[in-house]
């Protein structure tokens, strides 16, 4: 994406929140995303999920720019390409650890053969090392159970990118690692990996560490005004978004 900007008009005077951010993720990278309370990095994911669209700028994906497509195929697009992970859990607490899972392969057309269903939705538990929990309910797992529950269903669609907001900011620090570690090594099949936090130990187990200061993305050795040509990449580089080569960009 390059060139977001977003202003959140509440009671009271306009904000900008989001002013002319430049990001590209590659496929299966992970990318830490810092910044103080209130800095804009929930709202920058809830765009880059596709639950709101910028004022200005581009989103590239897959040859589109999805910065003003309407609702109806955002939600398509949310489901297809993105899986999320909260610091809630988000579980249904009548569901086994796997239903919790199978809940997101639910599609437009109902759902999948059951035995395809069953072989994804055990990968993914097994990914995320609680295949043995699959039949638990939520109320008899730990909190870092519960969250890699969640990260399973977020993965059962084999996204193309993982967006973490806070994902281990109700789990104790050793529980919080095993999570981000699971997540991370998503990544090594290629899923992209956006993970918001204030944890710097975690942001540092991505390849890359960004902070969001005054509506703009920096990386830690560069200013605010030289975010558009990051190391290694010529200003044309950023336009990319997973998936997406830089060729790929309109001019
Ligand atoms: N719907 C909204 N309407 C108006 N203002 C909003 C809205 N959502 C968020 N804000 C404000 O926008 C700013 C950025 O919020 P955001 O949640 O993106 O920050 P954050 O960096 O994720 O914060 P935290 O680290 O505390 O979660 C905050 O000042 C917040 O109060």
């Amino acid at each position: 994406m390059v060139g977001i900007t977003k202003t959140l008009k509440g009671q009271q005077e306009p904000r900008v929140i989001l002013d002319g951010v430049d990001l590209t993720v590659d496929p299966g990278e992970s990318v830490a995303i810092l910044g103080r309370s209130g800095s804009g990095k929930s709202t920058l994911l809830s765009l880059i999920g596709l639950f709101d669209r910028p004022d200005d700028g581009h989103y590239f994906m897959d040859g589109r720019d999805l910065a003003r497509i309407p609702e109806r195929k955002a939600a398509a697009l949310r489901s297809a390409q993105f899986g999320f992970v909260f610091q809630r859990f988000f579980l249904l607490k009548h569901l086994t650890a796997a239903q919790n899972v199978a809940m997101a392969l639910v599609n437009g057309q109902g759902w999948l053969p059951r035995r395809h269903r069953r072989a994804r939705v055990l990968e993914a538990l097994d990914l995320v090392g609680i295949a043995h929990l699959a039949k638990q309910r939520p109320a008899k797992l730990s909190g870092g159970e519960q969250q890699r529950v969640a990260v399973a269903r977020a993965l059962v669609r084999q996204p193309k990118l993982l967006l973490a907001d806070e994902p281990t900011g109700a789990l104790d620090t050793e529980t919080g690692n095993l999570v981000i570690e699971v997540m991370r090594a998503a990544t090594d099949r290629g899923c992209g990996l956006i993970l918001v936090t204030h944890d710097h130990a975690h942001a540092a187990k991505m390849q890359r560490v960004l902070t969001l200061t005054n509506g703009v993305l920096t990386a830690p050795d560069q200013s605010p005004t030289e975010v558009l040509t990051a190391p290694d990449q010529g200003p044309t580089e950023v336009l990319t978004a997973p998936g997406w080569g830089a060729t790929e960009v309109p001019a």
